[in-house]
């Protein structure tokens, strides 16, 4: 007899059980909650609809022929005061009608009188699966938005109006986008902006970073492959073109895609037409391109790296994303948006967030990892900091020693050793705070780099 899955069993299936078999209502009160879930047991529609009005239920079994109110007028009741609920109808004889009023109210499935227990644990535990990838799918989309943020693009400066106009112009039109941004600027963000303003919303939105893949590796996982296609492929996978049918796939990165595989993904923009790795048959897929670049991909086309034809087959519009320092009079706003997404209980303004001093240190950064680095650093800060306002010193190391420098400076004729520290600073700004990288180029040890910024700490509060 199938047996319900731990994690369901641990949440108890309540199931609402209508029928006016009087055997039945019996086999049901006395198996079901042997097989781990928790029952109601009700002899007519009438008992149930009330049941329904007084207590949430996961799953009702329900028969179509009762007196009073039949199982079809139960369900159309459920449908309105349990949407969450999964319905399984259980009739005689299942015609046509019963059928279509299943499609209608989105049955999950039904049983056919008599019916064994077998068939009852069976159906119960395909329902616990159900529900229990439901809730997985869930979590899995909380911890995505999570990650990712809500996909708001934030921004008052001009620019970034534009770019907003532009995204919303552009999205509902099917044709592929190329958009192109510093590291870190938002092209992803944008990305999924178009796709959530455009026809394909309730669609996949797959993402795909195409310069974190060996070469031998990206066709199937661009494509897919068949079982036994190449070694180690021991079972067939769908590939993220099939996977974002009828949505859209983003390809970061497109200017690292190899040659070979700038001309197989031109023909499949040209035909729509996909084949995984070692098959013979192509299938038709609808999905939306949009592609992102940091690098000058008019410059790798000149240079032969990037396919000239392929370059015209992507940016039939471009979206061009303004680098963080272009646009510093968003920071405090962007600051504040990434502040919340760390600690979502904070509110506020920008001034009432963060200190007078931190803003100021935070405009004047050039901020080449742009607003990735930014929500690294107010994730750094948040961390650090008990009660808000974000003071300087929660902000990491390199910026506490800008500041250090620019006092040093200002207070009179500059030693060795400030001209040391403004080596150190700007090469720790260069590698983005990056100790081991910043040590490295300046041709020091990495303890001869923690100890001389310790120096320069106590030299000042000395
Ligand atoms: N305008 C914006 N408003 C809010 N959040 C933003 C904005 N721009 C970027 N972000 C956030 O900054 C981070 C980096 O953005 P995203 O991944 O879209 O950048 P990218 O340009 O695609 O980076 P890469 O070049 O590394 O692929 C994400 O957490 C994103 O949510």
């Amino acid at each position: 007899m199938a047996r319900p899955k731990p994690l369901e069993q641990e949440a108890k299936m309540r199931i609402l059980f209508a029928d006016d078999e009087t055997n039945l209502q019996e086999l049901v009160r006395s198996e079901v909650p042997r097989m781990g879930y928790a029952v109601t047991v009700c002899p007519d529609g009438l008992t149930a609809v009330a049941a329904l009005e007084k207590e949430a239920f996961d799953c009702m079994i329900v028969d179509l022929q009762m007196p009073g109110l039949n199982g079809l007028q139960v369900i159309e009741r459920a449908a309105q005061l349990r949407p969450e609920m999964d319905t399984v109808i259980m009739t005689g004889n299942p015609s046509q009608e019963t059928a279509i009023a299943a499609v209608q109210f989105q049955v999950f499935d039904y049983l056919t009188k008599p019916c064994r227990l077998a068939d009852i644990a069976g159906l119960l535990g395909r329902v616990c699966e159900r529900r229990q990838s439901r809730r997985q799918v869930a979590a899995l989309e909380h911890r995505v938005r999570r990650a990712e943020g809500e996909t708001r693009l934030i921004g008052e400066h001009p620019s970034m109006h534009e770019t907003a106009r532009l995204i919303e112009r552009v999205a509902a039109a099917e044709s592929t986008v190329l958009i192109r941004g510093e590291t870190g600027c938002g092209k992803e963000l944008v990305a999924r902006s178009l796709h959530e303003h455009s026809n394909r919303a309730s669609q996949p939105f797959v993402a795909i970073n195409c310069g974190a893949l060996p070469e031998n590796l990206i066709e199937s996982e661009l494509f897919g492959h068949c079982r036994g296609s190449f070694t180690g492929a021991d079972a067939a996978r769908t590939g993220l073109f099939e996977m974002a049918d009828g949505g859209t796939l983003f390809l970061d990165e497109i200017g690292e895609l190899p040659l070979s595989m700038q001309a197989k993904l031109l023909r499949v923009l040209e035909t729509g037409d996909i084949r995984r790795v070692g098959d013979n048959e192509t299938k038709h897929i609808d999905v939306r391109v949009v592609c992102a670049t940091h690098r000058d991909l008019d410059q790798m086309v000149h240079d032969g790296e990037f396919r000239e034809d392929l370059m015209f087959r992507i940016n039939t519009f471009e979206v061009r994303v303004p680098a963080l320092r272009e646009r510093s009079s968003d920071i405090p706003l962007l600051a504040s948006h990434l502040l919340k997404r760390f600690r979502p209980e904070t509110e506020g303004q920008p001034d009432e967030l963060f200190a007078p001093e931190t803003l100021r240190l935070l405009a004047e950064h050039v901020w080449p990892g742009n607003v990735r680095e930014l929500a690294n650093v107010i994730e750094h800060s948040a961390i650090l900091c008990d009660k808000l306002p974000i003071l300087p010193e929660h902000l990491p190391r390199h910026f506490s020693n800008r500041q250090l420098r620019k006092e040093l400076r200002s207070s009179g004729p500059i030693s060795l050793r400030d001209l040391e520290m403004h080596a150190i600073e700007e090469a720790l700004e260069r590698h983005d705070g990056n100790k081991p990288a910043a040590a490295a180029e300046l041709g020091i040890s990495l303890k001869t780099l923690y100890n001389k910024l310790n120096a320069a700490v106590d030299s000042k509060a000395g």
